[in-house]
C-alpha cells in the first residue's frame, strides 16, 4: 500500500508516529462498527486530503489483518468505497468542487451530496441510512475543535454520532509534512498561497506568503506548505472586527480587504551547540539573550534547540531549521578541538564539502572591523563564534552595522499583559475561543505561582488588534476582574 510504505520508508520519525497513531484510531474504528456504519466527511480541504488516505491505509491494514487471520493473500489494490458526506455549497470555490468530485471519483468513494446546512443534512441523512460514526479532518487548534477527543460523540442538539477525528492532534506542519511525503494530490487554490478554506467570500491567500514587493504591481503567494508559523493558518479567513468599521473587512492577519499589508513576520531559530548544557553543567544563557535581541529586532523566534557536539545532531537540526524559518543563528562547537563539528554539521546540512574547513560555495564571510575572525554566514545560516553573553554582544552589534546585513529591522511586537485571579478552568475556553478570533495575535498564560493570578499575554505587531484582543477578553467578564501587569 503506497501510503504506508512512503512513511515508513521516509525518515521522519514524528510523521511516523502521527501516523501510526492516526491509522490505529482509523482501524479501532473499523473493528469497532461495520462498514455501512462510518462515513467520511469529505471536503476537499487538506486535512480532509490528509484523512482520506489515512483512511485508505487504515482500510487496508485492517483487511489485511482480516485476510491474514483467514489465510488469505491482502488485495493491494484494495479501493475503499466509503460512504462520503460533501456539504456542497454555491460559496464554495470552484476548485474546491472540482476537487472533491475528481477526488472522489479517483478512489471510488461513495459521494453523498448534501446541499443543506451540516446539522440538518445529518439529520435526514441518519433517518436513511445506518450510520453511527463519521470521520473528520478536524485538528486541535479548529475553532470547533476545543473540548473534543479523537472519539467524541456528536454534541447536544445533534442527531447522535460518535465524531472519529485521527488527526486531531496534528500540526499544519505535520499535515503538509504527510501530503509531501506521501506525494498525493491536493487542492490547486494551496499553491495560490492558500492555508485554509472557507468560502469565496471570507477566504484570500494568507498575506505571510505574500512575495510582493514594493516594485510589482501583481501580488503573489507561496504555497501553503511553506508557511513557516502553523498556528497562523488561518490567518486568510475574513473577520469582520468591529461594528464601528462595518464597511471594512479586516482579514484576522492584519490586512485589510484592499490587500494592503499591516505586519510582517520573519521568523528565526536558535541552535547550540553543546554537550556541556545538555550534561546541565553549563547553563545557555547565549540562546535566550539572542531571543531577546531578536524580538526587540521585531524578529520572531519560532524555535530554540540545544543539541550535541555531533555532526549528525547539528546536520539534522540545521537541515529541519534553514527550510522553515528565515534565519538561524548557531553558536557554540567552534574551533580546532575534536568536538567542534558545527560547522562540519552546517556543511552536511547543505549537502556540501568542507573547503579550508569552511563549507564549500556556500559560505559568506562577514567581515567587520571590531572582529578578530569574520563571522560565517551559510546561506541563511550564521554561526556565532561567542562563548559568552559579552562576546555575543560584541559579534550582535557587528553584524547589525553590516552594510549587508541579513538582521533586517522589522516593525516591533506591541504586548499587553492582563492578571486576574479567575481559575483556569473559568478563563480557559473564552481564552481558546479568543485564539481562534485572533490569530495573529499570540495569547499565551503563565503563572509564577499556582495560587498566585493568571497572567494573559498579547502580543502582536497591530497596537489595534492586541488592545481589542484584551478589551475583548475582559469585556467576557466582570468589571475589574483583570488588571493591566507589566511583565518588565
Ligand atoms: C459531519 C459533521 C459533523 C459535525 N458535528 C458537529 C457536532 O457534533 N457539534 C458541533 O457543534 N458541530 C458539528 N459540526 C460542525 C463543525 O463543528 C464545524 O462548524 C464545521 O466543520 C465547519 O468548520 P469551519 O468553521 O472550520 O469551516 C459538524 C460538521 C460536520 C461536517
Ligand atoms: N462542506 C463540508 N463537507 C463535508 N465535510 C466538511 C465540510 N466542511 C468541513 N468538513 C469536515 O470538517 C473538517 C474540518 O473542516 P475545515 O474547514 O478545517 O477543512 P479542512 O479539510 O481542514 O481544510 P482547511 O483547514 O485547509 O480549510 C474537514 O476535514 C471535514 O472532515
Ligand atoms: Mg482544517
Amino acid at each position: 500500500m503506497e501510503i504506508d510504505r512512503a512513511i515508513k520508508e521516509s525518515s521522519d520519525r514524528r510523521l511516523q508516529t502521527k501516523y501510526n497513531n492516526a491509522v490505529y484510531v482509523i482501524q479501532r474504528a473499523f473493528a469497532l462498527y461495520e462498514f455501512e456504519q462510518v462515513a467520511f466527511s469529505f471536503n476537499g480541504g487538506k486535512d480532509s486530503t490528509v484523512l482520506l488516505h489515512l483512511l485508505r491505509a487504515g482500510y487496508y491494514l485492517h483487511k489485511e489483518k482480516i485476510n491474514y487471520s483467514n489465510g488469505n493473500q491482502p488485495d493491494c489494490m484494495l479501493k475503499c468505497p466509503i460512504r462520503t458526506i460533501y456539504f456542497e455549497c454555491p460559496c464554495a470555490f470552484p476548485e474546491i468542487n472540482s476537487f472533491t468530485y475528481e477526488t472522489a471519483a479517483a478512489y471510488d468513494l461513495q459521494l453523498e451530496i448534501m446541499r443543506s446546512d451540516f446539522k440538518s443534512g445529518l439529520e435526514s441523512l441518519l433517518k436513511e441510512k445506518p450510520i453511527k460514526a463519521i470521520f473528520l479532518g478536524t485538528r486541535i487548534g479548529d475553532p470547533n475543535a476545543v473540548g473534543q477527543e479523537q472519539f467524541s460523540p456528536s454534541s447536544t442538539g445533534w442527531p447522535p454520532f460518535m465524531r472519529v477525528n485521527p488527526i486531531l492532534d496534528w500540526s499544519y506542519r505535520d499535515v503538509w509534512a504527510f501530503i509531501l511525503t506521501c506525494k498525493v494530490k491536493y487542492c490547486s487554490l494551496y499553491d495560490q498561497g492558500y492555508t485554509s478554506i472557507g468560502s469565496i467570500y471570507d477566504t484570500v491567500p494568507n498575506a505571510l506568503l505574500s512575495t510582493a514587493d514594493s516594485s510589482s504591481t501583481k501580488e503573489n503567494f507561496k504555497p501553503a506548505y511553506m508557511l513557516s508559523d502553523g498556528r497562523l493558518e488561518r490567518a486568510g479567513r475574513a473577520k469582520k472586527i468591529s461594528s464601528k468599521c462595518e464597511s471594512t473587512h479586516v482579514l484576522s492577519n492584519g490586512m485589510d480587504n484592499t490587500g494592503a499589508h499591516r505586519s510582517s513576520f520573519l521568523t528565526a531559530s536558535i541552535i547550540a551547540v553543546g554537550d556541556e548544557i545538555l550534561f546541565g553543567t553549563a547553563e545557555d544563557q547565549i540562546g535566550a539573550t539572542l531571543c531577546q535581541k531578536l524580538y526587540a529586532t521585531g524578529w520572531q523566534v519560532a524555535h530554540i534547540a540545544v543539541v550535541q557536539n555531533d555532526v549528525d545532531s547539528v546536520a539534522e537540526e540545521v537541515e529541519q531549521r534553514k527550510s522553515r524559518d528565515d534565519i538561524v543563528f548557531l553558536f557554540g562547537g567552534l574551533g580546532p578541538l575534536h568536538s567542534d563539528v558545527s560547522v562540519a554539521g552546517v556543511a552536511k546540512a547543505f549537502g556540501v564539502c568542507l573547503l579550508a574547513l569552511l563549507p564549500e560555495g556556500i559560505t559568506e564571510l562577514l567581515h567587520h572591523e571590531t572582529l578578530p575572525v569574520p563571522l560565517i554566514k551559510c546561506r541563511n545560516v550564521i554561526i556565532f563564534a561567542a562563548t559568552n553573553i559579552c562576546e555575543l554582544e560584541t559579534q550582535w552589534e557587528c553584524l547589525l552595522e553590516l552594510s549587508n546585513t541579513p538582521l533586517v529591522q522589522m516593525a516591533p511586537f506591541i504586548s499587553k499583559h492582563l492578571s486576574t485571579m479567575l481559575s483556569d478552568i473559568e478563563t480557559a475556553q473564552v481564552i481558546s475561543k479568543l485564539r481562534m478570533d485572533f490569530p495573529d495575535i499570540y495569547i499565551g498564560c503563565h503563572r509564577k505561582s499556582r495560587a498566585g493570578p493568571l497572567i494573559i499575554s498579547f502580543v502582536g505587531k497591530n497596537k489595534i488588534r492586541v488592545e481589542l484582543a484584551a478589551e475583548k477578553l475582559s469585556r467576557r467578564f466582570h468589571a475589574g476582574a483583570f488588571c493591566e501587569f507589566s511583565c518588565d
